[in-house]
């Protein structure tokens, strides 16, 4: 897998004709878990939208690499770059689990409409044995739980074994075991040479699994750098409104909200 950052320079984005996204530069290098820290309505889902080619910015540029992102064919986009949104929405929710995992590697090797074939169904029981949701196989997206379907996200992604995987809010739903795995994964992951974004508004799953944060706040990228760089409780008590005490974790730092600030 060629080992590539993902960069974005000079990122300007706006929702609704309202600016959400002030100049990000940032990059994501192969290899490691970025996460995108940062409270609800900073602008990490715009960000990560920006950095997939799913929401074209008013100034800037995405690179992978030398590929400008947003001016790939969206099948060539997707062949390279996993997107797994929040929360999953219809169209795809009366297909059967494994079916939707399979699909997400159709761009890799034909056109959309067919069935899957049984290497992409092979796959997709790995990916959703990965993630602990062996068991869903065979039952209708439509009908599991919140978690579960978050799971069946993941591992369509997974599926894909594209070289940028961007992942937004993966664990929200989950139980601590399934937020744990998660993470576990996404680092598998990068350490196979794969870029990994997360983004996420907990601190303590940043603390516990980034390589490097990027705290997010406003539209600004306020720090960027290794976790015990950017994790300060100064800085987390001023992007957050909370007080943060550090957990030392066997070399991590961990922040710990412990009170409103
Ligand atoms: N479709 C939209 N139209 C108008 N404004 C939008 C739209 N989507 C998002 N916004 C606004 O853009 C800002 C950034 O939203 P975004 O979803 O990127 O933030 P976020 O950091 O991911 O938040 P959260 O943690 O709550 O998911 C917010 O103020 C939000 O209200």
């Amino acid at each position: 897998m060629a080992a590539e950052p993902l960069r974005a320079l000079s990122v300007y984005a706006e929702r609704g004709g309202s600016p959400v996204l002030r100049g990000v530069t940032l990059e994501a290098p192969p290899g490691e878990v970025t996460v995108v820290l940062g409270p609800n309505g900073a602008g990490k889902t715009t960000l990560l939208q920006v950095l997939g080619g799913l929401h074209r910015p008013s100034r800037g540029r995405v690179l992978l690499g030398d590929l400008d992102v947003h001016a790939l064919a969206a099948r060539d986009r997707a062949r390279l770059i996993a997107y797994v949104p929040a929360v999953l929405e219809a169209p795809g929710l009366g297909q059967r689990v494994e079916e939707f995992v399979a699909a997400s590697r159709y761009p890799l090797h034909r056109g959309l409409g067919l069935g899957p074939e049984r290497e992409d169904l092979e796959e997709a029981w790995r990916q959703l044995s990965r993630v602990e949701a062996d068991r869903l196989a065979g039952r209708k997206l439509s009908a599991l739980s919140s978690g579960e379907k978050q799971r069946a996200l993941l591992a369509h992604a997974l599926a894909r074994g594209s070289r940028v995987l961007l992942v937004d809010e993966p664990t929200s739903f989950l139980d601590m075991r399934g937020k744990l795995l998660v993470y576990k994964l996404l680092r598998e992951e990068a350490r196979r040479g794969r870029v990994v974004v997360a983004v996420t508004h907990d601190m303590l799953l940043a603390g516990l699994y980034a390589d490097q944060v990027v705290l997010l706040s406003e539209g600004r990228v306020v720090a960027q750098g290794t976790p015990t760089e950017v994790l300060s409780p100064e800085l987390l008590e001023k992007v957050f409104h909370v007080r943060v005490e550090l957990l030392r974790l066997g070399g991590r730092v961990v922040p710990l909200p412990v009170d409103t600030a």
